[in-house]
């Protein structure tokens, strides 16, 4: 794949539906189809696991523990378990969504995501009449304000646009308020609710206030992202992922996992928006392993098996997280056209730099050398590696990659600890 441009994408004129700037010109199928693949590296789904999984899941990808030795614990090496809280019997899809309500309603103030009710009045009075001064962004769907609730909360405020291509404005819409009214979880951006007035267009999402991700790594917001910084926004990515994979009532694949979407609190946390591509993934228990979709995401980003064969699976995701590490590690953009040639891909270029055992001169500029950094991007970058393999059964899945980086933030923790320790008994 080549582009020439940025990874930000564009609206296709002709048809409205976001795409990237490559000239993809994909026909939609979206079928569910089989193969002798399984999804699930060929283990057998067995229902009791399925909701212990999904109920212990849901509280470990909701809080990252505060031990890094309680990693395992939480998460095991193998199938998740506790037996304080695993029920017994089998349960149905909705009777698991019921479990997971009921684990999350206890930690929110909103029963069920998106529930609030707005008009068109109380969200023209939340935006001043949608000043320009409200304004925080614009995407691709439209607009993005930031607006005040009668009750104080902040929110963000995304108003499609009015477009001629309303249908696939439409589509995206349906997409983004259909998937986050499914999710919940500290790691995405939490959904308040919609409106649909005469031709508006309105999402109500949890205010995200500290920028893009993508902002701090062009150092738009002064201060320099360090390392351990850099580890928990992949860590809080991957945990957030992995629950969309794993713990919802159906796979969701986002699709579009990106550094622009990823948003920072006051803290430096992570919390992943926009749902306007994401969809549900296969259904492994009728043994189908992809879904076949038009090519939907951001160049620079994009799963090569995916663009190949248009077969969609939860390993796309892992692929543009790859890309991410990329991104957290060099600080650069995916794609880069005004570098040389052989810099253009960022991933590419970090790789090739891997392979050759010189990470160390992959790594931001701006950050610090020292032991921990040093082992921490060797370690970091051999994770993206796995994650961009060109075939999608190579590639681990998220919630390994959760797995990984909080051993990578262990060790890292510790070396700095020593480093510290010692130069401040050489400064003595
Ligand atoms: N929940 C939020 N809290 C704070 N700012 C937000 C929020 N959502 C969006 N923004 C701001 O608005 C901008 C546009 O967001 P939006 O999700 O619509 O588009 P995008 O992801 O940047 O672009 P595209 O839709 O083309 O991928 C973001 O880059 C961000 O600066």
């Amino acid at each position: 794949m080549t582009s020439s441009s940025s990874s930000s994408r564009s609206r296709n004129p002709s048809n409205g539906v976001r795409s990237t700037p490559d000239p993809f010109a994909y026909s939609t199928t979206s079928t569910y189809s089989k193969s002798s693949v399984s999804r699930k590296s060929g283990a057998c789904w067995n229902p009791i696991k399925a909701v212990a999984r999904n109920i212990v899941g849901a509280f470990v990808a909701c809080f990252t523990p505060p031990d890094p030795e309680g990693y395992k614990k939480f998460w095991g090496s193998g199938d998740f378990r506790s037996p304080s809280v695993a029920p017994k019997m089998s349960r149905t899809n909705s009777e698991r969504r019921g479990s997971n309500r009921a684990i999350y309603s206890n930690s929110t103030k909103e029963k069920v995501p998106g529930s609030m009710k707005f008009t068109m009045e109380g969200i023209s009075k939340a935006t001043r009449n949608f000043s320009p001064a409200f304004k925080i962004g614009q995407g691709g769907f439209g607009m993005v304000y930031k607006g005040r609730l009668d009750d104080g909360t902040f929110v963000a405020i995304k108003r499609a646009k009015k477009s001629v291509d309303d249908k696939h404005l439409g589509v995206e819409f349906q997409s983004e308020i259909t998937t986050l009214a499914q999710v919940e979880h500290l790691h995405l951006v939490k959904f308040y609710g919609y409106l649909e007035h005469g031709d508006e267009r309105i999402v109500v999402v949890e205010y995200v206030p500290n920028g893009t991700l993508r902002e701090h790594l062009d150092g738009v917001h002064g201060k320099v992202l360090d390392l351990a910084a850099r580890v928990d926004i992949a860590i809080d990515v991957a945990h957030a992922i992995t629950y969309l994979h794993m713990y919802t009532d159906h796979p969701i694949i986002h699709r579009d996992i990106k550094s622009s979407n990823i948003l920072l609190t006051e803290k430096l946390r992570a919390k992943v928006t926009d749902f306007g591509f994401a969809r549900l993934a296969a259904d492994i228990d009728s043994g189908a392993t992809h879904v076949s979709t038009q090519v939907k995401g951001t160049a620079g980003y994009l799963d090569p098996e995916y663009l190949r064969t248009y077969q969609l699976t939860e390993k796309s995701d892992v692929y543009s997280f790859g890309v991410l590490l990329v991104e957290l590690v060099t600080g650069r953009r995916p794609i880069e056209p005004k570098r040389e040639l052989r810099e253009r891909i960022t991933a590419r270029w970090a790789m090739r730099k891997f392979n050759n055992g010189d990470a160390i001169s992959a790594l931001d500029p701006r950050l610090q050398l020292t032991t921990g950094t040093n082992l921490a991007i060797e370690k970091i970058l051999e994770l993206a590696l796995q994650c961009l393999a060109p075939r999608r059964q190579n590639r681990p899945s998220m919630r390994r990659c959760g797995e990984i980086l909080w051993s990578i933030r262990k060790d890292y923790r510790e070396l700095s600890a020593m480093d510290l320790r010692s130069y401040s008994s050489n400064s003595q």
